[in-house]
């Protein structure tokens, strides 16, 4: 599959968008065009909205799992593009249409030409939320054709094409979502001492949770806790008697993701006493941190120095990733692909070089055959 193909496939993809669980367009569009494949070497089947793909090696004696991640998040995009998305306030702002082509790529050219080892491809739904990777590991698929060995890529906007990088140990964070529901007491806006305000009280705790990070988390480990989402009251002149705050925390450890949390709770019990209001907390998805395997980064290492791309080491990242689940129980590695775009992920103005597409796949083949 050359760089034209890959562009047609990626932009038919760019423009169908869905979030976790829900990517119903987005699964036909993969099974028609697996069907198109030659079919001899292949075992495909759906779970939920993802789909597993086996592809039988010629000697077979080991599994290679290769994950595509294949929803969107719910953001309007704003590139202009003639292949924007045509789903209203969603959009591949992840990269995910790139994951989902790479993986494409690289299935078609195995499916002509087998390796010597069986590859299990997976098309997993919801990475963004509530989380496909776990669910997806305890599939009958997966029982039958475990994986010995399993890798993943995502797309980096900071790296030029050509380039990749990842490093052995820990390479993404332990990540949870977070929502806060403040309930108080509703009044006229002329009258605050009469009611209980929960825009001052959810506005205050966004600025007080960062002090948990600055002064409760070691400062030589790390952690983030971002609201990304503030949502309070009815118009401008009635006081809010609710508010509800959309987060994520991330940590570099299972224990201080704990740590964390139960900061977040103390500090909770506090407003109530001083806000005068009802705070409940949920956490909503949980990811394990993508933790890479040492031997199976060395492996990639060779495959990338054996090829005309470019090495390089990566650092930790706070992103979350639930193939961290994956590699919990099997063993590999991810890596980031650059594709040189200004605008970063998770932007509505992402932007990725599509000459990555082949890179991507040129590589992900290449160390499939070379494992
Ligand atoms: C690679 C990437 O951007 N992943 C997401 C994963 C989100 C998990 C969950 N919805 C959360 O927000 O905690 C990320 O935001 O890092």
């Amino acid at each position: 599959m050359e760089l034209e193909q890959l562009i047609e496939v990626r932009r038919n993809l760019h423009q169908i968008p869905e979030l976790g669980f829900q990517e119903e367009k987005t699964q036909n569009f993969l099974l028609n065009y697996i069907k198109q494949l030659p079919q001899e070497a292949l075992t495909v089947e759906t779970w939920k909205t993802g789909i597993f793909v086996k592809v039988e090696g010629k000697i077979g004696k080991k599994t290679i799992g290769y994950r595509a991640d294949i929803d969107g998040l719910p953001l309007n995009e704003e590139t202009g593009f003639d292949f924007r998305s045509v789903h209203e306030g969603r959009m591949h702002a992840c990269g995910h249409d790139f994951h989902m082509t790479i993986a494409l790529g690289a299935l078609t050219r195995l499916a002509s030409e087998p390796a010597d080892h069986n590859v299990v491809f997976l098309f997993q739904p919801a990475e963004e939320g509530p989380g496909g990777a776990e669910p997806m590991l305890q599939a009958d698929f997966l029982t039958q054709y475990k994986p010995d060995t399993i890798f993943a890529l995502h797309i980096a906007p900071e790296l030029p094409v050509g380039s990749v990088s990842t490093k052995p140990g820990l390479l993404f964070a332990n990540t949870s979502e977070l929502f806060i529901d403040f309930k108080g007491t509703g009044g006229h806006a002329a009258f605050p001492h009469m009611a209980k305000d929960m825009v001052v009280a959810g506005s205050t705790f966004v600025t007080h949770l960062q002090q948990i990070v600055a002064r409760r988390v070691d400062p030589l480990d790390s952690a983030v806790i971002t609201i990304g989402k503030m949502e309070a009251g009815t118009v401008q002149n009635i006081i809010a008697q609710e508010a509800r705050l959309e987060g994520t925390i991330r940590t570099l450890t299972p224990e201080s993701m704990d740590q964390v949390k139960a900061e977040i709770e103390k500090l909770a019990r506090g407003f109530e006493i001083s806000n005068d209001c009802h705070i409940s907390i949920q956490y909503g998805s949980n990811y394990y941190q993508v933790y890479n395997d040492t031997e199976a980064v060395q492996g990639f290492r060779h495959t990338v120095n054996s090829s005309s791309y470019d090495f390089q080491d990566a650092n930790m990242a706070m992103t979350g990733e639930d193939f961290g689940y994956m590699l919990k129980e099997i063993p590999g590695f991810m890596f980031w692909l650059g594709v040189d775009s200004k605008a970063g992920l998770h932007q509505s103005k992402l932007n990725p070089k599509e000459e990555a597409l082949l890179v991507g796949v040129n590589l992900v083949e290449s160390h499939i055959r070379n494992v």
